[in-house]
């Protein structure tokens, strides 16, 4: 059934099946002009507190539905999001700024998880072992952990949202969600989705707040909550695993990155600029796996960096609504602030900006499409997650040098390779310190494969077999006296 986009824009939250309001409003905006949108319910902690009360109730009755009637109504919810994909992709380029194409894009890739975990939830199996002893048996069943409470970004408002909510109720849990206050309003669009499929009240909730400390707290440390999973910085992620700890919660955390992208003289060159182009240049580079750095071999340097800079300057900001937008703008002030300082304080420090290099305009969150060549390792771009559309070219001599600076870095999250040669494919896979690796590829995402990171870029895995395990609980049965 596909609606009218004004039908999808709520501006209250929902829980327990209801919209419901707040004593005060915030002001959703588009990053393209700063025009407002819409006010939306600004909830209190203790709004907050009540819809995991919603969820807790709902939780028995959503466990206790059998493994198909979850997957049915997860399907019809998937059905819904491509009806209405086209509204749900205008939705979210104009509360978030990314082209229309790849607004579209992020509904399909969401929905996919919807998809994904109808079917997975249909194989949510245990085990049988020989028993110790002619009388005795073991098994195994697995069993969802309860009430999941989850805090997402705003620069995939949809997508990050529905790959924990698809994988927690096909789990068999119930859901609630604070989206970033940038980015509400996919959330809630899909909440009247999951409603319309006919999903129960309370088993998927969405709570706006600005108050994103005392929100926090509330989702964190909420006894009845038995899970938490996050995406966002690796700042903040510390700083919710610490508040998780009081009341021992599962956690699962999709945090920040820092991906090598590199490029080796055995490297088909036209592809490797393509795929730079796609992994740089998504949602205007503010990507958790974008490219961040660029280590390209030194024979193959200069031609290298033409191949790119002739590809990067056709790249169009504009309206993310517009057809042949390419690039849209950053999400507010603070973000332009700190791609320009990145550049400014490289540049400063001896790197050279090819093309581009500045905010677009003084008015605007546009900052141009921009490569720097000569970048040390060491310098503010390649210390730092640019979130930004910023190509450093950083050059390297040999394999194992370009396997030590890409695994210089606390993060471990995304990284990418260009070559041909078999052996040095697998000898710089295996020695990438990340959890994800593109080989020869650089558009990485999808639902079948286990999303996440190492060290500082988090822990767990989204998508994939492997996006169930989070949310169930493993329990061993010992069954004796059977001689
Ligand atoms: N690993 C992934 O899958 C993934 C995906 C998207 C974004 N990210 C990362 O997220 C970051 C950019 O997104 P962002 O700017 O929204 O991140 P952020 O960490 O600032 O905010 C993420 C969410 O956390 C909330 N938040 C902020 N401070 C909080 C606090 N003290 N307590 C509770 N909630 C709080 C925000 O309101 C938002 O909803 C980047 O580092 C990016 O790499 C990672
Ligand atoms: O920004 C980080 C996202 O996880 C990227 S993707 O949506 O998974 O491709």
């Amino acid at each position: 059934m596909t609606l009218k986009k004004q039908a999808l824009i709520k501006d209250k939250a929902f829980v327990d099946g209801q919209w419901i309001s707040a004593t005060d409003e915030f002001s959703v905006t588009n990053p393209y002009d700063g025009s407002e949108l819409v006010k939306v319910a600004d909830l209190s902690p203790e709004q907050v507190t009540s819809a995991i009360g919603a969820a807790h109730k709902a939780f028995s009755g959503w466990k206790n539905k059998t493994a198909g009637e979850r997957s049915e109504l997860l399907m019809k919810w998937y059905q819904l999001m491509m009806d209405n994909q086209q509204a749900l992709g205008e939705l979210l380029t104009e509360e978030q700024g990314k082209p229309l194409a790849e607004a579209k894009g992020e509904i399909a890739y969401g929905a996919s998880f919807v998809k994904w975990f109808a079917e997975e939830a249909l194989r949510v199996y245990g085990d049988t072992i020989p028993g110790p002893s002619p009388d005795n048996r073991i098994m195994v069943l697995k069993q969802p952990v309860g009430v999941v409470t989850a805090i997402t970004p705003w620069n995939f408002p949809n997508a990050m949202i529905a790959r924990k909510a698809a994988a927690a109720l096909a789990a068999g849990c119930t859901f609630v969600v604070k989206p970033a206050s940038e980015t509400p309003l996919s959330a809630l669009a899909m909440a009247e989705l999951a409603h319309q499929a006919g999903i129960p009240a309370g088993v998927f909730n969405v709570v706006t707040s600005t108050d994103s400390k005392g929100v926090g707290k509330v989702l964190t440390q909420d006894d009845r909550v038995r899970k938490f999973t996050f995406t966002g910085s690796t700042e903040v992620g510390k700083t919710l695993i610490k508040q998780c700890a009081d009341t021992v919660k599962k956690v699962s955390m999709e945090l920040g990155g820092n991906a090598p992208f590199m490029v080796f003289d055995d490297a088909d060159l036209d592809a490797a600029v393509e795929g730079l182009m796609a992994s740089k240049f998504r949602n205007a580079g503010q990507t958790c796996i974008c490219a961040n750095r660029v280590l390209v071999q030194d024979s193959v340097y200069d031609a290298f960096k033409a191949k790119l800079l002739e590809r990067v300057k056709v790249l169009e900001m504009g309206n993310g609504l517009d057809d042949g937008v390419t690039i849209g703008p950053l999400i507010n002030s603070a973000a332009l602030e700190k791609v320009a300082k990145l550049v400014k304080d490289s540049v400063a420090q001896g790197a050279k900006i090819e093309v581009g290099g500045e905010p677009a305009d003084d008015e605007s969150l546009f900052f141009e499409p921009t490569v720097l060549s000569n970048v040390g390792p060491d310098m503010p771009l390649s210390c730092n997650e640019i979130f930004g559309p910023v190509v450093p070219l950083i050059p390297f001599k040999d394999e194992k040098q370009a396997i030590e600076l890409a695994n210089d870095t606390d993060f471990g999250l995304a990284s990418y390779f260009y070559a041909r040669d078999i052996g040095r494919i697998w000898r710089v896979s295996e020695g990438l310190d990340y959890g994800i690796v593109g080989v020869n590829e650089g558009a990485i995402s999808n639902a079948a494969a286990p999303f996440g990171g190492m060290k500082q870029s988090g822990f767990g895995r989204e998508g994939s077999k492997y996006g169930l395990d989070d949310y169930l609980e493993i329990k061993y049965l010992a069954l004796g006296g059977l001689g």
